[in-house]
């Protein structure tokens, strides 16, 4: 037997969601809130005591989904898994985990969770086939909200599958956190890509690959530049608790792109610049309060004109929109982050806020 623990970071999207599926850049930030796995590999069982099984526990909806090795077996057939390769899932494989994960009987309310669910049997039995183990998840990212919990799962999941397979070794008897060498994130954020397909449909790969590397990165077609903000960039996150699905929004805009082709590839042009400029300007160097307010004002008018742009896409929401409004009777700009219709609005806290909240501080 032997366990590990993982864990992977959501991200808040700065500038260009949507429009990274179809090429332009983006810009994104991982955030201090986590998935957290664990996982354990279990020793074979001897013959005569059955096949054991693969477990999946989600702790903090209460719920846990179990497989016996020989159904796994039985309806996935008899594939080997090679972890040093990640492969996407066939459309007929999807169909049998489909299958698999409707006889766990999820909770009708909850049937959002099937994807995720299916995500975790597709990684689980390339990365190990039908040995026998158990993984724990919780959360402390809201899930659907635009945060990126789905590729948090995958990368959390991915990562501690890995951990324990033949293309990763971990030393198991440390109780450090054990770093991944860049190779190994590579392969994590490969996998976890291809679990992420099973959730979103169509990613763009820039969540899985800022929760896998961290930080801050610009990011096109599979191309990430980890950058760094010149100065604090303060984000307050508002949850509109509007729920959504992003496998669905993303599908929505592709559609409006096919009915509208030359309309919307000057919009997707069109965050292609804002991002480059938003990157460009985080970036630049902002010694004095001036150029401080100069940058802030900066970021804030390209914020709203991604919303603008957001809104074209068809992916903004009346719960969103009331966010916005509200901010701006504070004269504080904002945006949607992630997929939208519903889901997380940033709104930028600039350090004229700040300090006008300190000086009111004091002076009480
Ligand atoms: N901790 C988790 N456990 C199980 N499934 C999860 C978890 N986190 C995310 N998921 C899956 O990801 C889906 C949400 O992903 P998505 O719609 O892309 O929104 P977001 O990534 O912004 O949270 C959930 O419906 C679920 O299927
Ligand atoms: C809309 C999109 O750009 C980001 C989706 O983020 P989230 O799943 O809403 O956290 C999709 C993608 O890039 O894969
Ligand atoms: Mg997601």
């Amino acid at each position: 037997m032997a366990e590990v623990r993982a864990r992977a970071p959501g991200k808040i999207i700065l500038s260009g969601e949507h429009a990274v599926v179809h090429g332009s850049t983006a810009v994104a930030a991982a955030i201090d809130l986590y998935t957290h796995v664990s996982f354990r590999l279990d020793s074979p069982l001897p013959p005569e005591n059955g096949d054991g099984s693969v477990e999946l526990e989600l702790k903090d909806m209460a719920l846990v989904f179990s497989w016996s090795s020989s159904r796994l077996k039985e309806v996935l057939g008899d594939g080997f898994a090679d972890s040093s390769t990640p492969v996407s899932c066939s459309p007929g494989r999807i169909k049998s985990i489909a299958a698999l994960v409707e006889e766990q009987n999820i909770p009708e309310a909850k049937f959002w969770l099937s994807s995720g669910v299916s995500c975790f049997l597709y990684l689980y039995t390339s990365i190990h086939g039908y040995k026998r183990g158990k993984v724990v998840v919780t959360s402390d990212l809201p899930l659907g909200s635009g945060l990126g919990s789905s590729a948090s799962f995958c990368v959390s999941v991915a990562g501690a599958l890995l951990a324990l397979s033949d293309a990763i070794s971990v030393d198991t008897s440390q109780t450090e956190w054990f770093k991944f060498s860049k190779n190994e994130l590579e392969l994590v954020n490969r996998w976890a890509f291809e679990g992420e397909k099973i959730i979103h449909g169509k990613p763009s790969g820039i969540d899985n690959t800022v929760s896998t590397f961290g930080g801050m990165i610009q990011f096109r077609s599979g191309e990430l530049t980890h950058i760094k903000s010149s100065a604090p960039l303060r984000m307050l996150i508002t949850n509109t608790k509007v729920g959504r699905n992003t496998k669905a929004l993303v599908a929505g805009v592709s559609e409006r792109a096919s009915r509208h082709p030359d309309a919307m590839a000057s919009v997707f042009t069109a965050v292609d610049f804002i991002s480059k400029e938003l990157s460009a300007i985080i970036q630049s160097p902002a010694q004095d309060d001036i150029s401080i307010t100069a940058r802030e004002e900066k970021i804030e008018e390209l914020m709203e004109m991604n919303q603008g742009l957001l809104q074209c896409m068809g992916v903004s929401h009346a719960a969103i929109e009331m966010v916005l409004r509200t901010m701006l009777k504070y004269k504080l700009a904002s945006k949607l982050t992630g997929a939208g219709g519903g889901g997380c609005v940033l709104t930028l806290l600039p350090t004229w806020l700040l300090l006008s909240s300190i000086h009111a501080a004091s002076s009480a």
